[in-house]
Parts: C-alpha cells; structure tokens; sequence
C-alpha cells in the first residue's frame, strides 16, 4: 500500500498536507472541549456562579464543534478528491502497461484477473483513501495528544486507561491475525466469480445448445459461495470489533467514575470540587484516546483489503515486459543502395512457449522476397501459428533470428515494425462501431489523447474523403463489399461489440479487409480463408493479388486449394520444415504434401 504511493502526483500529496494540517486543527479544537465542560462542571458547583458565565462556556463550547465539524468536512472533501483523481491514473496506468503487453504477460494474468484488478482492485484503493486515510492520520494524533492531556492528572485513572488500551490493542491484533488472511483470498475470489460469468456470457451459445445451465450455475453457484462465506467470515469478525470497542469505553468511563467516587470520598472537602472537576475532563480524554484507537480499527477494517488490492495493481504495473523495444526504424539497405521492403526470413529459427520447456518449432528456415506469396501448410498443432506469430513479436525466437527487411525484429521499435505488417488472425476480432472504423482501425484518434476533435456521435472516430475511399477499396479486395452495402448505412453501418451482427465468414472478410486497408509491406493470413466458401477463398486471393502485388503474403492455410499458387509452399510437421518448394515439386518431393494433397484433390487435380 505504501509503495503505490509513489504513483500519486506532486499536486496530490501537497493537497494530502493540507489535509494533515486541517486534521491536526481539527484535532486541536476536539481536544478543547473538555476544557470548556470542566469551566461549566466548576462554574455549576461553584456557589453564586452567573447564568451568563456558564453560556458563554458553553456558546464557545458549541463555537469550536461547529469548526471542527467544517474542519472535518474540510478533509474529506480533500480526500475524496484525492482519492478519485489517484484511481483515475491507476486505471489508466493498468490500461497503458496492459496495452504494452506481450501474449506471454497476458496469458500470466487471466483476462478476468486484469478486469478486476482495473476495477474493483481499484475501488478498494479508492474506498480506503476516501474514509481510512483521514482515520490513519487522525487516530495516533488524538490518541497521543488526549494521552499528554490526562498524563499526570491521576494515577489509579491512568492505570485504568492503560489497561483498557491494552486490552483493546490485543483484541484488535487477534482479529486482524483471524481476517487479513481472508482479505487476502478474497480478492482472488472475485477474480474467479469474474471468470466463470465472463466464460458463461462468452460461451452462451454453447452453454444453451448442450443443456448445460445446470452445470454453468453450479461452477457459479461454487464460486459465489466461497466468495460469500469468506465475506461473511471478514463480516462476522469485524461486527464483533464495534461492541467491543464500545464495551470496553464504557467500562473505562464506569471505572473512571468508581475510582474517582473512592477517591472524592477520601478527599477533604476542599479537594472535593477539584477532584470532581479533574474526574469529568478525565473521563472526556480518556474518550477521546479510545476513540482513537477506535478509529484506528476502524481503519484496518479497510486497510487489508485495500493493502491485497494495491499488491495486485503494483504487481500489473510492474510487470517486465517481455517484448521490449528496439530503436531502428527502417530496415536495411539493399545491394543497390535502396532500403529493403517487404523481405522476411527465418534463419534457424527455434521456438518454446515461456512456460514450456519443450520447443514448438526446431531450425526454421525460409525467406520470403518482396511480393512473393510464401504458404504454410501443414497437420493441426504442427506449428503454423506459432511461427507467423514471431513476425510481429507477438513471442520473440527462442534461438536463431526472424529478420524483416534485412534487419532483426528485435532492433525494431514495435510500432515500426508493426506499421509493416498486415495481420488477419486465425478468429477475426471486431470492436463495436462501423464497417469503416473496423477496416481503418486505429485511425480517427489523435496521439495526445484528447479524442475529442477525431470522434464523432458515439465515440466512432470520423474518416476523411480519402480514408473512406481507401475502406471502400479495401472492402472490394476482401470480396466483402456485396453484403457491406447490403447493411444499412453501407461502410457506416453499425457493428455490435465481438461483430455479433455479422457471420463468422462476413467477419473473416472484414478482417481481411482491415489488413488491406493499411497496404502493408507484410500481409500475414492466419488461417483467414478457413470460413469463405471456395469462390470467395479464390476472388479474395485474385483481388490481392492485383490490389496487394508489392506486398508479401504469407499464409496459413488448410486448404491446398488456397495455396497451390503459392511462389512457395512451407511443409510443417511437428515444428520442424519437412518440404518447401512450389505446389509440383513438393508433390514430387515431400510425402507428408503428397499425402494432403491427397486427401484433398481429385486424381485430375493432382496431375495438374
Ligand atoms: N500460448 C501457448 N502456450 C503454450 N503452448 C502453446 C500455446 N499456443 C499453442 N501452443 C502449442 O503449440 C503447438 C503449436 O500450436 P500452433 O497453434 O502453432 O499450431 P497450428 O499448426 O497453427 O495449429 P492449427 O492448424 O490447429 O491452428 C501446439 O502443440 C499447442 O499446444
């Protein structure tokens, strides 16, 4: 908890100084208040006191409440300002680092993990800030200050208040020992409530069509009873805390009142009055140290939970990210002096998961030129992903070097490598919007974060004439423009969140579009042209090829169909390269090619 501080700006902590100062004056004026009510007590015993003497006491008395009241308001208005202006930038911090994130440091936390931690991690933070913070600063102020005020005022008093502190302290210690371990699993909890309802909504479709609600509400209902017992275990120990902090106080206040009965009886009937006097602010001190102690309890009510939910921020915050940025920009010269563009090579490459030991690809090697069409086929988990996934360091090699235009991917800073590459992925993602927002993705949002000016109704960022144009190519090219223009609004036509509005291929084809749309240097298909029916497979492969000539294409596929014109065909088996070479000669040569082919073609086909 007190590391996260680090992360509240200058403004924020002068702002919690003035709180400081306005607690410690508000403290001050609490502790005047005995004062005025032992000048009332003397003024009521004292024979031929005036009426007005005693509303005067008494005027100030209600005076210094009402500012220490305005004091107090004071503050929490401070802190709750504080507290929301501080949350604002943890979020936003989360959202930023988890932005920078590599697959490997996503697939450490889950999604449903990230989502709390930015949320209700958060609040957790806020809440303590807003109500424990004042409380933190306030309790020892008024504890120490209200003990210098009765030290030396009575022995067998002081006692007594020292042994109600003790107790006090001791039953506080036991509970926090009882529930901090609970806070702690508590927050992970969440986490999983957040989990199963986020794989229930995503999976509903197949939640319905295998009856299985049932089962759904079981792993649910599990999951919302540990949560529940464990709160109601934090509940139950905390509600014990109130009684007895108020159990304790009127136990003192009574000891108070019996010793002070002994000791006036035993006085003279001078020191009566001064005893009497002396007993009545005793007991308002003594008061106000347990209610600082109060105060503190009450603050570590708060505290643990808000001390696991900053662990959880700082652990995203300060997670070290795999990936980490180049510095070049461009890529290398070539022979004739031009810098290169389009070319990717894999020499030697070898690859494993960061939480596998065991290597997914072993010593690829191939080279794409500019333009060229480079197709990877090969048996499901054979590792076709896995290895395009390397070209925009999604994963970084393991041994051997991905190069992109002459140089490795490595020496790149990830945007400039990323402004090279067209990237279709194997399940097509769609953001709520338009057809053109989601082609032209990325674009219509100014770098300095005020999205203002660039989004129009809706948050949809607003394309000029020229970007429209290039969604409308870019659509036609992903053979997607015969149903685009069917939507109504065309290119403007809404899509909901995940593109729940449009079919499986539709969004395939939007995606395809998305990749053409920013004429990439290295346009990479993952698997893209699984969901298109053959013709669409063919006339999309024909409008890129004509479109997209000067960019390079690599390819996944499963079908032979989609790659047989390929420049070159790469052979996966078990991550290794058993054949490369165009569709004839792999016939000719690679067993593993021969045999899919195969199992796909027609022996007319096959013979060409
Ligand atoms: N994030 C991951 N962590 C660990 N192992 C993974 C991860 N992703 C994939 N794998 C493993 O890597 C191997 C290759 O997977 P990959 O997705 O690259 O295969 P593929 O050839 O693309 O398969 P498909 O054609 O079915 O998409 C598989 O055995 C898979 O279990």
């Amino acid at each position: 908890m007190i590391k996260i501080s680090r992360y509240l700006s200058k403004f924020e902590w002068f702002e919690l100084f003035i709180g400081l100062l306005l607690i410690v004056a508000d403290v001050f004026l609490e502790l005047k208040l005995p004062d005025y009510m032992a000048d009332i007590t003397t003024l009521v015993e004292t024979p031929g006191s005036s009426m007005s003497d005693i509303w005067i006491a008494g005027g100030k008395m209600l005076g210094v409440s009402l500012l220490a009241m305005a004091l107090t308001v004071a503050t929490g208005f401070i802190t709750a300002r504080v507290a929301a202006s501080f949350t604002q930038r943890l979020r936003s911090e989360q959202f930023k680092k988890v932005e920078s994130f590599g697959l490997a440091e996503l697939n450490k936390f889950s999604t449903a993990s990230l989502i709390t931690r930015s949320t209700n991690d958060v609040t957790q933070i806020q809440m303590f800030i807003t109500m424990g913070l004042l409380m933190l600063a306030k309790a020892p102020i008024m504890a120490i200050w209200a003990i210098t005020k009765i030290a030396g005022k009575g022995f067998e008093w002081t006692v007594a208040t020292s042994i109600a502190v003790v107790v006090l302290i001791v039953a506080i210690a036991l509970i926090m020992m009882m529930v901090l371990p609970k806070f702690r699993s508590m927050q992970t909890l969440t986490d999983n409530i957040n989990r199963v309802a986020r794989e229930n909504l995503t999976g509903l479709r197949v939640v319905r069509a295998y009856n299985a609600e049932d089962y759904q509400q079981n792993k649910f209902d599990k999951a919302n009873n540990d949560l529940t017992s464990t709160q109601l275990f934090t509940n139950r120990a905390m509600s014990v805390m109130m009684p007895l902090m108020s159990t304790i106080m009127n136990g003192l206040m009574l000891a108070v009142y019996w010793i002070g009965a002994y000791l006036i009886e035993a006085a003279t009937l001078t020191d009566k009055l001064t005893l009497f006097s002396n007993m009545v602010v005793f007991s308002s001190y003594a008061v106000q140290v347990i209610m600082g102690f109060l105060l503190m309890s009450m603050v570590f009510v708060l505290w643990p939970r808000a001390d696991v939910s900053a662990k959880r921020i700082l652990e995203v915050l300060e997670t070290e990210i795999s990936i980490t940025d180049g510095a070049r920009e461009e890529g290398a010269a070539g022979a004739d002096g031009k810098p290169i563009r389009g070319e990717v090579e894999f020499r030697d490459v070898s690859f494993a998961y960061p939480d596998s030991v065991e290597p997914i690809l072993e010593h690829i090697n191939f080279k794409a030129e500019r333009g060229q069409t480079v197709a990877f086929i090969g048996s499901t988990g054979s590792g076709k992903t896995s290895l395009i996934n390397l070209v925009p360091r999604f994963y970084d090699v393991s041994g051997g070097q991905v190069l992109v235009d002459g140089v490795d991917v490595r020496e790149y800073t990830a945007k400039a490598l990323r402004d090279k590459i067209g990237y279709v992925p194997q399940r097509s993602v769609m953001f709520k919007g338009t057809v053109a927002t989601n082609v032209a993705f990325g674009v219509g949002d100014n770098a300095s974060g005020d999205v203002s000016e660039s989004v129009g109704d809706n948050n949809v960022p607003v394309l000029d004439a020229q970007q429209r144009e290039r969604v409308h190519t870019a659509v036609q090219v992903a053979q997607a423009e015969e149903f685009v223009n069917k939507m109504d609004g065309g290119i403007d036509a809404n899509i909901a969140q995940s593109g729940s509005n449009v079919s499986g291929g539709q969004k395939q084809r939007l995606s395809i579009a998305r990749a053409v749309w920013r004429k990439p240097e290295i346009l990479i298909f993952d698997d893209s042209f699984s969901a298109l029916d053959f013709r669409t497979d063919r006339d999309v492969r024909e409008a890129l090829a004509k479109e997209a000539v000067g960019s390079t294409k690599l390819i996944v596929a499963q079908r032979i169909g989609t790659i047989m014109d390929a420049d070159r065909i790469v052979v996966m088996d078990e991550g290794r390269v058993v054949g490369q070479g165009t569709h004839k000669e792999l016939l000719e040569t690679c067993p593993v090619y021969r045999e899919i082919a195969e199992s796909q073609l027609s022996e007319q086909e096959l013979a060409g």
